[in-house]
């Protein structure tokens, strides 16, 4: 069964915009909260303590067990989900994926002060998201069937875009 797969850098959007697709009926998985439920540890202790690559490989695990379930949900990914290509593939079957892409001023302007984001903690965080960004765009792109520009937009407006192409 077809679902709603939100992907897109860090701040985009995926978890807020999933929200909104929840007031139009959509069961909504964000593989962040599912991931700290399942380690009953947040993603700031996940990363401290066990590791990026363990992250990294709680996120397939994740994919996998929703593929298997056939159901329809809106899944709002962390965002590096895309970078691999077998959660590339996973996402793919799963359903309907958009690219909320995000410029990095707006990153920086809505992340301001956030420290649940371990990859954007410390000093520069403004040259690490030009950077991060650089690097994955690709992955985002090539992972997505079509593209939505967040910036100028409301949560509403795009859950209401997103749901259109449904
Ligand atoms: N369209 C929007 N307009 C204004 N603010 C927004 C919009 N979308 C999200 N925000 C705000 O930006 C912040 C980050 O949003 P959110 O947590 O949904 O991003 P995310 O894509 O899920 O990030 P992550 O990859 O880190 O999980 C939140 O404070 C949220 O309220
Ligand atoms: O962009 C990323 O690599 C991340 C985004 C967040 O959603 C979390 O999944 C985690 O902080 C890593
Ligand atoms: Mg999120």
């Amino acid at each position: 069964m077809s679902s709603i797969v939100l992907i897109g850098f860090m701040g985009a959007g995926k978890t807020t915009v999933g929200k909104e697709l929840v007031k139009k009926g959509f069961e909504l998985i964000d593989t962040d909260a599912y991931i700290e439920a399942c380690e009953k540890m947040s993603i700031s202790d996940i990363f401290a303590q066990k590791g990026e690559d363990y992250f990294r490989q709680a996120e397939t695990k994740a994919l996998k067990t929703l593929l298997v379930q056939d159901k329809q949900f809106v899944i709002s990914c962390g965002g590096g989900m895309p970078l691999s290509e077998e959660n590339r593939k996973l996402l793919k079957k799963l359903g309907m994926v958009v690219y909320l892409r995000i410029q990095p001023e707006t990153v920086l302007a809505r992340l301001k002060g956030d420290t649940t984001r371990p990859l954007l903690k410390g000093d520069d965080s403004g040259e690490r998201v030009r950077t991060l960004m650089k690097q994955r765009e690709a992955h985002y792109l090539s992972g997505a069937d079509f593209v939505l520009d967040v910036d100028q937009k409301t949560p509403g407006e795009l859950a209401e875009e997103i749901f259109k192409e449904f």
